[in-house]
Parts: C-alpha cells; sequence; structure tokens
C-alpha cells in the first residue's frame, strides 16, 4: 500500500506561500510582493526600483529547492527571485513583477536555470520588459556534467553552480557596474563551474506518494533536482569512491564541460539536496578537497559546504567545481547581506590542523611510563584481573549497545568498548603493573583519553577515587585495601553524579558488590572468596535495575513499560567487568 510521504506542512499547494511568510519574518532584510498565489517574489526589503542606482540581478524557478534562491536575496547577491510553484517555472506576469519592483535605471540581469519552462518563461518575461522600457539582459546556467553532449534540444541542466554565477553577478552589481559588464561576468562565471550529483533517496512532492524507484542498497549518480532518474543506478558505495567519480565525470577532457586542468585554482561547493546531515557533507567536503589537490593538482580556494540548492527532502550531495582567478575570488569573497550565502569563507585558509595544546606541567601519566620487565605475583594477579575484566566488556558490546538502544541512545556498548580496547593495548605497553595505585590511575588516564559519555566521565571519577584511596598509605597495596577503595570510587560516583542505590545506574551493581565485599572479608573469608560472592551481587544487583525506575541518566525520558522491558546496560557492564576480574583471580590464586 502506498501511503503520502510524511511532511509538516498545512495544505501542499500552500507551500510556497507559507515559505516565503515564515522566510521574510525570519529575515528581516527581506520581503514578498503582496500578489499571492499568482505572484511569489522575494525581494530586498531595503530598496525601491524608483531609486536603485545598481544593476539588479534576479534569479528564480521552480520551488522546492530552498534556499535557492530566495535566500541568496539581499544586498550583494540577488535583488530578487522570482519562486514558482513547486518544481514549475513561474509565470511571465510574475516574473514580469518582479522586475517592475526592483529595476531602475542602470537595467535588469536575468540568471536563468536551463530549463525548457524556465528559458521560455524567463524569454517571454524579457521581451515584454524590453518593450515596457527596461534594459534587460539573460543569462543561462546550464553547468550539469552528468550526461554526455547532444541531449537533444534541451541541453545541460543548471544545477547548484547557478549559486555561484548569483554570487558572481550579485558583487559585480553592487560594484556599480554597468549591465553589459554585470551580464559578461556572470555568464563568464556560468562558463567556468561544473556540477554533478548522487542520490541516496528520492525526493517526495508535498502531498504525493513517495516513489519506490530507488531500492535499498542502491544510489542514483548524476541526479536531477526535481525528482527525474539519475543518469545511473548502482550499488551504494563509499563517499571515497562516489567522489572520485563524481570529480573525475565533472573534469573529464572528454566531454570538456569545464575549462580546467592541472594547476588552475578552483572553488569547491558540496551542496546538500535536502536531507543530507551536516556530518555526511563535511566528510564529503573534506574528501573532496583532498582529491581535487592530489588526484587531480588543482589548488582549492574555497570552500562552500551546506544546503544551497536542495530538491525538496531528497539525501545526497551535489558537488560544483568553478575555477576561480583572483577576480571570481573577490566577486565571491565580497561581502553580502544575502542570509544563506556561507559568511566565513572568504580569504586566505588558515592551515587546517594546529598541534594540541599540552599543559604546562607534566603530570605523572606524561613521564615515560614503562611496563615492568619482570611483574610481581601481584603484578600477575592485577593484569589477569584488568585483561579479563576489559575482554568481558569487549563482548558485551552488541548486547550493550541494544539494551541502552531502548533505554538510552544505543552507544554505551560502544563507548565501554572503546574504554576496554584502550586499556588492554595501553596496558600491554605501559601500565606500572607492579604498581596497583599508579596502574589505576592509568586506567584513568586511558577511559578519559577515549571514551566520552557518560560512562566514561564516571569511570574517570571511579578510578581518580580509587587512586586516591590507594594511595593514602605509602605501603604496597594488599588485598585488604581495595574494598576501601571501590567504597571510595562508588562515594565519589555518587557525590560527583547525583545517583544513589536504586537510581538505575551501573551503581546498583557496584553498591551490593561492595557491601558483599566488606561483609565477609569481616566475616573471615579470605580476599579471594570475599571477591567472588561479591561478583554475585554485583550480578544480581544488575539484574535487578530492570524493576527499577530510573532516577539518572538517559533512561529517566524513558516510559516506566520500556525500563521494564531491559536492565540497566551501565549496570550490566559493571557487573560483566567485576565478576570477570574476580574468576579470574580467583583462578590465579588457584594456580599458585
Ligand atoms: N548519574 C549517574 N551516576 C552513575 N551512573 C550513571 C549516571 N547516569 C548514567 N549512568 C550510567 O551510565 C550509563 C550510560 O552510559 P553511556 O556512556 O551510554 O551514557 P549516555 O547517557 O549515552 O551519555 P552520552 O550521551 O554522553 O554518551 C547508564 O546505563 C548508567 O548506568
Amino acid at each position: 500500500m502506498a501511503f503520502q510521504g510524511k511532511k509538516l506542512i498545512n495544505d501542499p499547494n500552500d507551500v510556497v506561500t507559507e515559505y516565503i511568510e515564515g522566510l521574510v519574518e525570519t529575515y528581516p532584510g527581506l520581503q514578498y510582493l503582496d500578489g499571492f498565489p499568482e505572484v511569489k517574489i522575494v525581494l530586498r526589503a531595503d530598496i525601491s526600483s524608483a531609486s536603485y542606482d545598481k544593476v539588479a540581478v534576479i534569479c528564480g524557478g521552480g520551488s522546492g529547492h530552498e534556499p535557492a534562491h530566495s535566500g541568496f536575496v539581499g544586498d550583494g547577491m540577488l535583488t530578487a527571485a522570482v519562486c514558482g510553484d513547486v518544481f514549475a517555472s513561474p509565470p511571465v506576469d510574475s516574473i514580469l513583477s518582479g522586475i517592475r519592483a526592483v529595476t531602475g535605471s542602470k537595467g535588469c540581469l536575468l540568471i536563468v536555470t536551463n530549463y525548457t519552462g524556465d528559458r521560455l518563461n524567463f524569454g517571454l518575461a524579457t521581451e515584454q520588459a524590453k518593450s515596457e522600457g527596461y534594459n534587460i539582459e539573460t543569462v543561462i546556467v546550464g553547468d550539469d556534467c552528468a550526461l554526455p553532449p547532444q541531449r537533444g534540444l534541451p541541453g545541460r541542466r543548471g544545477l547548484a553552480g547557478t549559486i555561484l554565477v548569483n554570487k558572481v553577478a550579485g558583487a559585480a552589481a553592487a560594484a556599480g557596474l554597468s549591465l553589459a559588464d554585470v551580464a559578461a561576468e556572470a555568464k563568464h562565471a556560468s562558463e567556468l563551474v561544473g556540477t554533478m550529483g548522487v542520490a541516496l533517496s528520492v525526493c517526495t512532492r508535498p502531498g504525493q506518494v513517495t516513489s519506490d524507484r530507488l531500492g535499498p542498497g542502491k544510489m542514483e549518480l548524476g541526479l536531477g533536482i526535481h525528482g527525474e532518474p539519475g543518469a545511473a543506478v548502482v550499488d551504494l558505495q563509499p563517499v571515497d569512491a562516489v567522489l572520485s567519480h563524481i570529480l573525475k565525470q565533472i573534469l573529464s577532457k572528454e566531454t570538456n564541460y569545464v575549462p580546467i586542468s592541472s594547476g588552475n585554482r578552483v572553488v569547491l561547493m558540496v551542496n546538500g539536496l535536502g536531507s543530507t546531515p551536516i556530518m555526511e557533507l563535511m566528510i564529503a567536503a573534506g574528501k573532496a578537497v583532498t582529491k581535487l589537490q592530489l588526484e587531480h593538482g588543482l589548488a582549492v580556494e574555497r570552500v562552500y559546504t551546506g544546503s544551497f540548492m536542495t530538491s525538496l527532502d531528497m539525501a545526497g550531495f551535489s558537488v560544483s567545481i568553478m575555477r576561480a582567478d583572483q577576480a571570481i575570488l573577490q566577486r565571491l569573497d565580497a561581502q553580502t547581506m544575502a542570509p544563506c550565502w556561507p559568511i566565513g569563507v572568504s580569504g586566505k585558509l588558515a592551515p587546517t590542523k594546529i598541534p594540541v595544546p599540552v599543559p604546562a606541567h607534566t603530570t605523572k601519566s606524561d613521564e615515560a611510563l614503562t611496563r615492568p620487565k619482570e611483574l610481581s605475583v601481584e603484578g600477575h594477579i592485577l593484569e589477569a584481573a584488568i585483561e579479563a575484566a576489559a575482554k568481558a566488556v569487549i563482548d558485551l558490546k552488541d548486547t550493550l549497545n541494544e539494551l541502552d538502544g531502548k533505554v538510552g541512545d544505543g552507544d554505551c556498548g560502544s563507548t565501554m568498548f572503546r574504554g576496554a580496547t584502550t586499556i588492554l593495548e595501553d596496558m600491554r605497553s605501559y601500565y606500572p603493573l607492579n604498581d596497583a595505585a599508579e596502574t589505576i590511575n592509568e586506567i584513568g588516564a586511558s577511559v578519559r583519553r577515549v571514551m566520552g559519555g557518560t560512562s566514561g566521565i564516571i569511570y574517570d571519577i571511579f578510578c581518580k577515587a580509587a587512586y586516591a584511596n590507594l594511595k593514602e598509605s605509602s605501603q604496597p597495596v594488599t588485598s585488604q585495601k581495595w574494598p576501601d577503595a571501590l567504597e571510595a570510587s562508588i562515594a565519589a560516583v555518587s557525590k560527583y553524579g547525583g545517583a544513589r542505590a536504586g537510581y538505575r545506574t551501573l551503581l546498583d551493581a557496584l553498591i551490593p558488590a561492595s557491601a558483599v565485599l566488606q561483609e565477609r572479608l569481616n566475616a573471615g573469608d579470605d580476599p579471594c572468596t570475599a571477591f567472588l560472592l561479591s561478583s554475585e551481587a554485583a550480578l544480581s544487583g544488575a539484574d535487578s535495575t530492570q524493576h527499577m525506575q530510573a532516577q539518572a541518566g538517559r533512561s529517566t525520558y524513558v516510559s516506566v513499560d520500556i525500563l521494564a522491558s531491559v536492565p540497566d546496560p551501565g549496570a550490566m557492564a559493571a557487573a560483566a567487568w567485576y565478576r570477570a576480574a574476580a574468576l579470574a583471580v580467583e583462578s590465579k590464586y588457584k594456580g599458585l
């Protein structure tokens, strides 16, 4: 059964006008012509055609590509944007209204994306405006590099490269150039830019059913931005491979779409198509820069990453590359009030990375620590306990993530895994295992370096408190000292984290364990037996969290019903490492 695509809208017919209303409320520098629903023009709020003494620059086309083009209206970029209905060119009368609203004595440049509807509507509007006495020039942008040449009448499509053309033209106009010169710069810019995209999903028009054209595990290369099929459907690949393909295609000498060759200076635009996370766009941007530099010998002067010309809610991105000499860079760097042009992308690039500052005073951890050549008996036991504990956590990664997926954010296993693997590595290379207190301190340092998350800081506090306790006396750490250290750690975690017994946290495994440990030692059990018995208390304590209401951590946001279906992942992890350590210590003692 087909369902309408989910959208947070009202009537699908009103999406463009309601978008414009929200846009001008958001950006006080913008206003719109009061001609809804036919006339949908966004224009600068600070000018009027009667007194405007610069060339007006107008771009427009079907809606559904926001922020293009209305988000690029502002001093230094577009003077007005003409909005059509979703994916439909605006009609002639609407375009004419825009021209009349902003064109002063210096005339108007229309920047038109190369689609039949846009060419015809903007073309006819141009003729009509000229007959009314307006001075008008038109530049058509067709930057698509996905399709082979000679595709019949329509030619190459206008894609995100149009935004760069808009910026060049807008800056030229703001600099006071004549219409002929502004048009010449815009035309030149349009000939220097090439674009190609990749899509992971098909966009959904408001009020319509989402197409299932693109199956799972597939992506489209060389897509259009109106839901039309891409040039090729291929298996999903890592973004590195996708970028290599796209960059080769844009810079192909065979099609010769853009006059860019090794040694040229270029700017890069990575344009999200509507529902691509910023994280993925930035990954693409970083990789594209490296590839352009190393594989194509190009100097990347500026990088624009974000959503500039979208296709409703399509997942994917397009890449545009524009050759950029000093004159183009000057136009791209020029100041603009257009709200959606990325600020801060101008001038010379700073080095991409600088060293992490180191603390002025070195701590013990910074000194050259080494693993002892010979391990003492206690060192061997400590090593076995740490190794078993870490491995138990590593083995539980998926289970913990699954539990945390139900009551938290699904990363508890991964966070603990990071800590455990690092502890194992660091232990092998430098933990001073013959000194238990210093080893616990180093475990804390490993945890602090890599874990993050709530459990990361909790275990950091835990280790610090244990270290301080074990260091209180200068005597070597004996088995009698561990229970006090555990108690001190629990007290510190409780003090800083605010949780107590019954709050459904890892303390619900450790508090009963600590209590049983003290109890058994007071009753005269040998430390090994006491440790083992206390680990059983840890396990049952962890299990009991299933019946607890959460009073700490992310689980507090989760309903009682869901909480009742699983135990707390942090408590399960704590019980697992504690139990594994106890078993390892027991087996070491038996072997002595
Ligand atoms: N205040 C607290 N005191 C002690 N333990 C806590 C506290 N809050 C949460 N926890 C424990 O931390 C575990 C979750 O650890 P995890 O690292 O997955 O945290 P998180 O909430 O996902 O945090 P982040 O978003 O920072 O990753 C919980 O299962 C619980 O046992």
